[in-house]
């Protein structure tokens, strides 16, 4: 990997490095957009043990004044990924955004108010039937379900054969959703029953668009983050630059392989931020 001029380092793909020129030279047209488990914050075997990365959020902090606005795009419930990230009452997040359940909600730390829909009758359809359902087909040792409100998610990391659980219960999961009006979102040792009709690449355009932006840095680790890489690359084909940051792991190389910059995991996303907030302020 090459090293930009600002000491930041250097996007592989043309695209990327028009990204981050608009960015360094355009700063107050840019948005920063950021994935939360995996990108900000480590994986951890327990998801209510995870916590932003020790550099992640005085990166944040030291970015956002420099720049348009920063969001958080998460499929996280919005309340629990301001928690887990320490979020709320930090100088320089003012006006931190954070998009919970892939969009679905909405938490902006200027009022500090989570605004969210009413909950898909599925979900409870599904709350009442899953765990009898996971035992009727051979309940995996070690898979369990998060409870997330407005989502039910089976996790297959503690699992004896984590992908091997993951593979057999992605198809039966997705049948039950069905059944019930949601969707199956797939990411890493996890498969979430979801209700339908927002994603990220839809919560980040309708950002981008509320804020006027004409650049956007987007940067995660995981399946939910390609419909993200997905928006960014059709406001790139319009000719509106942006830049694609992979939080890098061998449990996602889909995400890499349409990345313009792949960094080795949190720590490096916070290095990558907090250099970039240097080189913004010159
Ligand atoms: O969109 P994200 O911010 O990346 O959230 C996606 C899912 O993250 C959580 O699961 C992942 O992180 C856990 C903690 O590190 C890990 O144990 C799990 O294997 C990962 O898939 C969260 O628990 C899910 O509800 C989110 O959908």
């Amino acid at each position: 990997m090459g090293s930009h001029p600002h000491d930041l380092p250097m996007p592989v793909t043309a695209a990327g490095r028009e990204g981050l020129e608009a960015l360094l030279r355009a700063p107050r047209r840019s948005v920063v957009a950021l994935d939360f488990d995996g990108t900000l914050a480590d994986i951890v075997p327990d998801p209510d043990q995870a916590r932003a990365h020790p550099e992640a959020v005085p990166a944040l902090s030291a970015l956002a004044p420099e720049v348009d606005s920063v969001a958080v795009v998460t499929g996280r419930p919005a309340g629990v990924a301001v928690r887990y990230g320490g979020f709320a009452g930090v100088p320089g997040l003012e006006h931190l955004v954070v998009l919970g359940h892939y969009g679905a909600e909405r938490w902006d730390a200027v009022t500090g108010i989570v605004h969210a829909p009413a909950e898909h009758p599925g979900v409870a359809a599904v709350r009442a039937e899953l765990p009898g359902f996971l035992d009727s087909i051979g309940a995996w040792r070690g898979t369990w379900i998060e409870e997330k409100g407005r989502a039910l998610a089976v996790h297959t990391r503690r699992a004896e054969d984590p992908a091997a659980a993951f593979a057999a219960l992605r198809e039966p999961l997705t049948e039950l959703a069905a059944r019930h009006g949601l969707m199956v979102e797939p990411g890493r040792a996890v498969l979430e029953l979801r209700p339908p009709g927002m994603d990220k690449g839809v919560a980040l355009t309708e950002f981008l668009a509320e804020r006027d932006a004409e650049t956007v840095l987007y940067a995660g680790d995981d399946l939910g983050d390609l419909a993200a890489y997905s928006a960014v690359e059709k406001r790139r084909a319009d000719g509106l630059p942006g830049l694609l940051v992979c939080s890098g792991s061998a449990e996602v190389p889909e995400l890499a392989a349409r990345a313009d910059l792949v960094l080795p995991g949190p720590g490096s996303v916070a290095t990558f931020l907090a250099a970039l907030a240097v080189a913004l302020r010159g």
